[in-house]
């Protein structure tokens, strides 16, 4: 049985006063964590805020990123070594904005992938097609690639403990959802694609998210396909009241 996780993913939009203030809001109205886990995704400055105020709770903390060097000079960038210290339990890579703007490759995300575990933490790696991509009809050869190249040289059991995201660039931030049978479809894509890859076992185990204009009203039917596990939400995970929501989406 695979646990449902769904994780809000702040991008740059809370400083350490609001996260405070969110995670008291939040933090005894939470699932329990075994029944279905609740994860923010912050940005490192608020990372401190997030973990003294969610000690003790069912929230889980994720940094939006990391880079794939423990330590050295590496001006700006943030060791995954250092977030495993702090207490942070996710480290979200390959989402499709550092992708696009800050240049990640595939390679990128992979050694990142490798970084993460060597410092006891579990990766959220995203992939997702683009608008063009899809209308070509390439979503699913996409997905499957940016997949096979950000696992390579994990082992099955590393695989079976993360996390893989599936976020279409066309939904994400344009209140434009995939329609859960077009999310499912590429989320069995990526199972698949783990089975390939290592074998059916593995592909159970793994968790898959879709991620892309998820909210409370459509997050029930998203979380009732087969092969979706979770949810990584963006604008709706910014407000308490639609995060509770969204993490007691089972009532
Ligand atoms: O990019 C996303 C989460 O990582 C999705 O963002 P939205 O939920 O705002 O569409």
């Amino acid at each position: 049985m695979r646990t449902p996780i769904i994780a809000g993913n702040w991008k740059m939009n809370m400083n350490p006063e609001q996260t405070a203030e969110f995670v008291k809001a939040v933090k005894d109205q939470l699932p329990d964590s075994s029944v279905v886990e609740s994860v923010i995704a912050a940005p490192a400055v608020d990372l401190p805020a997030l973990l003294e105020n969610a000690k003790g709770s069912d929230l889980k903390v994720a940094a939006e990123n990391c880079y794939f060097e423990d330590e050295g000079a590496f001006t700006g960038e943030t060791s995954p070594k250092v977030l495993k210290e702090m207490g942070v339990d996710y480290v979200v890579i390959g989402h499709s904005e550092r992708r696009d703007y800050f240049h990640e490759t595939d390679e990128d995300i992979n050694k990142k992938a490798h970084a993460i575990f060597r410092n006891g933490l579990t990766p959220i790696i995203c992939c997702g097609e683009s608008l063009e991509t899809r209308e070509a009809g390439n979503a699913e050869k996409w997905v499957e690639e940016q997949v096979t190249a950000a696992l390579k040289g994990l082992t099955g059991e590393q695989v079976a403990s993360l996390v893989i995201a599936y976020e279409p660039i066309w939904a994400i931030g344009t209140g434009k959802t995939a329609t859960a049978d077009q999310a499912e479809e590429i989320c069995k894509v990526v199972r698949e694609t783990v089975a390939n890859l290592y074998d059916q076992t593995v592909a159970d185990k793994v968790r898959v998210q879709y991620g892309g204009s998820v909210k409370p009203e459509n997050v029930k039917e998203l979380m009732s396909k087969e092969n979706i596990d979770g949810g990584l939400v963006g604008g709706a995970s910014l407000v308490p009241d639609s995060y509770l929501a969204l993490v007691n989406y089972k009532g």
